[in-house]
């Protein structure tokens, strides 16, 4: 049956982008009409990113802190996995999830379409389901197509032991051998997990750097905490993937300028990037513009070269990550709706849930010299925190980066347990313009890893008592 709708806006795509475009769209009045491609909303941080790897990498996190325990005199056995009951409680979490997202829709009173949509002319889309099809006629439309992985054209893809990151979120068994291809935040949030459960982990990335906006003083901390866990191999190509006859994975691995190695495994995942959705959506027919690398173009109101069609999220161009999608839709929304609003955060976070994570934001030491910035780096070791001691984790770093003319912090990255809550104060501090007085004389509750944010500002001013005061010392 064919139905035609009007609507004030169309959003294609229910991710972060998407579905918070909608919501956001009709909590300001606006007559709206989601179209999701696949059965449940929420894209893929609900269903296949976000939310699945997390839910893993916190029984990664039991597992590895469950074994430390040992030391200190506590004693548990062997964990026993159970992949179907993983696989269940994960199912359930995301259900939750996405079934709170449909009730919202609904109680909103947006209209959920559900199919692939494509352009037919700039004022109207076409949806195909299995039942119906539909003309949606729109005044505004939000593209929100999100992403997909990148795969390597060279290798068997056809052959269901290389994964993409959905199939290894799906987790259909654990590889006694497994080799990840890129040492990106997929990776290495994938390496964390499946460690934990037990495979024997080979990560290869062909750069020398890995997570290239974090400061080397920070990743070299974590290769010291992983290298009893995994292998990460930098500077190394995979030159081929061949199946043996006893039906192994045959890998041949190069490091740069150096002999071929051959290795056997039971998977891989190549987590190399995503690519935007931008295919079969008809913007060539419409004329709508992307960039040099494949993302639709936007402005800082987050429409296109077709002033009344915009663009979130993923589709748009890095950082690729849902709270920066969910701030865009926030913004397009509110264009529509009239208000004069634009899209200009000063930092954006970023996190690798890894264990111990990893998070950063704002400048790294490496753009404040590109950038001619007279900067000083100010470091809080955990070694030196009562709390660290207590929780097992000393290995952590608080690095914070001032402007050394205003003594305004720039930027900030954390290495160890909970990285990822502490880095919002350090955002927060770049967004308000807070100088290093402002963070030391904010009393923080002790004992917190949250203090090393603090105690790293005192190093900075020279007022630092839990270590040695160096800048006392040097006046002295
Ligand atoms: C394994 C993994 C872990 C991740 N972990 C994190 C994390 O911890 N934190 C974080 O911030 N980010 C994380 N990300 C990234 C995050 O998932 C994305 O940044 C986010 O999902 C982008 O949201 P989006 O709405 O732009 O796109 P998506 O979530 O990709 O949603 C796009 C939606 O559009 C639909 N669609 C596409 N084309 C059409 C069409 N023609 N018609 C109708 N519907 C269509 C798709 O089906 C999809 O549902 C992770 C990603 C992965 C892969
Ligand atoms: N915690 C999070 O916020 C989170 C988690 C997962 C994914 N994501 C998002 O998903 C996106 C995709 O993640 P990703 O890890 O796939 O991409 P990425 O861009 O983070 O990392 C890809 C890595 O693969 C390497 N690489 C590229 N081609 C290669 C090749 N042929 N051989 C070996 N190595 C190669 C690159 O050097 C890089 O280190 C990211 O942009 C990220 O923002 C975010």
């Amino acid at each position: 049956m064919h139905q035609e709708i009007q609507s004030e806006v169309v959003i294609i795509g229910s991710g972060p982008a998407g579905y918070s475009a909608a919501f956001r769209c009709a909590d300001l009045g606006l007559e709206t009409v989601l179209i999701e491609h696949q059965e449940r909303l929420g894209g893929v941080c609900l269903n296949v990113g976000c939310i699945p790897s997390k839910s893993l990498l916190h029984i990664a996190k039991i597992i590895k802190d469950a074994s430390e325990l040992s030391e200190s005199g506590v004693f548990f056995n062997k964990p026993i996995i159970d992949i179907k009951k993983i696989n269940n409680w994960k199912e359930k979490i995301i259900k939750k999830l996405t079934t709170g997202l449909s009730n919202m829709g609904e109680k909103r009173k947006v209209r959920i379409v559900q199919g692939k949509a494509l352009f037919n002319t700039d004022h109207s889309v076409l949806v195909k389901n299995k039942k119906n099809d539909f003309t949606i006629f729109f005044k505004h439309a939000i593209i929100a197509t999100g992403s997909k992985p990148i795969k390597i054209p060279s290798l068997p893809n056809e052959d269901n032991r290389i994964w993409n990151s959905t199939d290894a979120l799906s987790l259909k068994s654990i590889p006694n051998r497994f080799l990840i291809i890129g040492g990106g935040i997929i990776g290495l949030e994938m390496a964390t997990i499946y460690s934990a459960l037990g495979s024997k982990v080979d990560i290869v990335d062909r750069f020398n750097a890995f997570l290239p906006s974090v400061d080397k003083d920070i990743t070299d901390i974590y290769i010291k905490s992983i290298k009893k866990r995994f292998k990460l191999l930098l500077n190394t190509h995979v030159k081929s993937v061949e199946k043996s006859k006893d039906n192994d994975l045959i890998v041949k691995i190069a490091e740069e300028n150096s002999d071929e190695n051959v290795c056997c495994y039971d998977n891989i995942l190549v987590a190399i990037g995503r690519s935007p959705n931008v295919d079969f959506l008809g913007l060539e027919k419409i004329g709508l513009k992307l960039n040099e690398s494949g993302f639709i173009e936007i402005n800082q109101q987050l429409k296109t070269n077709i002033s009344h069609i915009y663009a979130i999220g993923d589709v748009t161009g890095f950082p690729m990550l849902a709270h920066k999608a969910v701030q865009q839709a926030h913004i397009a929304a509110e264009v529509i709706s009239g208000k004069k609003h634009y899209f200009e955060p000063k930092v954006i976070p970023s996190v690798a849930y890894t264990d111990p994570e990893i998070a950063w934001v704002g400048l790294s030491e490496k753009e404040a010299e590109n950038n001619d910035i007279d900067y000083e780096v100010s470091l809080f070791p955990w070694s030196a925190s009562g709390r660290a001691h207590a929780s097992n984790c000393t290995l952590g770093m608080t690095k914070l980066i001032f402007n050394k003319n205003t003594n305004k912090i720039i930027g900030g990255s954390i290495i160890g347990t909970n990285a990822s809550e502490l880095i919002s104060e350090i955002g927060l501090a770049i967004e308000m313009g807070s100088d290093a007085e402002d963070i030391s004389l904010t009393i923080h509750p002790h004992p917190t890893l949250s203090e090393s944010i603090s105690l790293a500002s005192e190093v900075f001013q020279g007022t630092i008592t839990d270590l040695l005061n160096l800048k006392k010392s040097l006046l002295n």
